[in-house]
């Protein structure tokens, strides 16, 4: 079981392999997605069996499975209403939050299940962060916005460290010299962009392993998206990252793997690439050329 999910650490050997309770469930030998070996990506890091979601009597999703690796980015593509936000929202659970909503199936993370009664739901967020379509910082100051989350994972032993963590996080996320000289101003003071980028240090200063990105430049302007998709670009090399997103370029510059969904279903999955130029189902060959959607 992943310590960092669950409350009560288990015991890891001396080349840190999961020894005693849970141990059965680890992986020695990672499994690649497919053809996706040739691409270069990471192991599977998220795996997702027969996700069934249901809103009330209404059924969002009809059993869908996706493989979902590491140091990679995954776009999910679809028309309006069919399910990609649904399908996002059960990788660090937020439908949990959703009143009447109900999932079935199993969600892997690293090989172990995330809807497992042992995980708590606060620190699988952690884990597996989350940017939404709408810059949300919080109403405190940018230093606050990024501190917060190490603050109440207790992450920071002292000042200084905190400092670092928050300095560090702003760095990566590309924000740092834009702001350094106003640590101390509102968060929501900065322009679309950069409070997009602002969710995502404060999404990064908890060291999660995985990004989902709920459509995250629809609110913004083609320079802001331009450095959201850089930085999605950089982020890759350390994270697996999820985004779901209504533009085809973007799915495009962005993404190794894709996954096309259509009515509560994935029509095709596979690498990027091919999923443009060469598409394997005519429904995704017509969705992405424009005939629907
Ligand atoms: N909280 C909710 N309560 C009831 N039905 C919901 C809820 N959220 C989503 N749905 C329904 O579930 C289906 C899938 O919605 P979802 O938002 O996942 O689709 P989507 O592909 O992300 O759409 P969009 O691209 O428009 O954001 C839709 O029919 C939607 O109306």
């Amino acid at each position: 079981m992943n310590t960092k999910l669950i409350r009560t650490p288990i015991a890891y050997g001396p080349e840190g392999q999961p020894t005693g309770a849970g141990a059965e469930h680890s992986r020695s030998v990672a499994p690649t997605v497919g053809d996706s070996a040739r691409a270069g990506l990471g192991p599977i890091k998220i795996s997702a069996k027969n996700i069934k979601v249901f809103y009330g009597e209404k059924q969002a999703l009809h059993g869908v499975s996706l493989d979902i690796p590491d140091k990679a980015v995954t776009a999910l593509i679809g028309p309006s209403g069919c399910g990609k936000s649904t399908f996002l929202r059960t990788l660090n659970r937020m439908n949990d939050t959703v009143p009447g909503a109900r999932v079935e199936g199993r969600i892997e993370m690293d090989g172990e299940d995330i809807n497992d009664k042992k995980v708590d739901p606060v620190l699988l967020r952690a884990q597996v962060g989350m940017v939404f379509q709408k810059p949300n910082p919080f109403p405190k100051s940018i230093f606050e916005n990024v501190a917060y989350g190490p603050k109440i994972h207790g992450l920071a032993s002292s000042k200084s460290e905190l400092e670092d963590i928050v300095q560090s996080a702003l760095k990566r996320a590309g924000l740092w010299d834009e702001v350094a000289d106003r640590l101390h101003a509102p968060g929501t003071g900065l322009s679309g962009g950069q409070q997009q980028r602002l969710v995502i240090a404060r999404a990064i200063a908890v060291e999660p392993e995985v990004i989902l990105m709920d459509e995250p430049c629809s609110a913004l302007d083609p320079i802001a998206t331009a450095k959201i998709e850089e930085l999605i670009d950089e982020l890759r090399e350390r994270y697996c990252i999820v985004i779901v997103t209504h533009s085809m370029a973007q799915a495009a510059r962005v993404s190794q793997r894709t996954a096309f969904f259509h009515m509560g279903n994935i029509v095709e999955t596979g690498d990027t690439e091919d999923i443009f130029t060469n598409p394997r189902e005519r429904r995704t060959l017509d969705y992405i050329t424009g005939r629907f959607g």
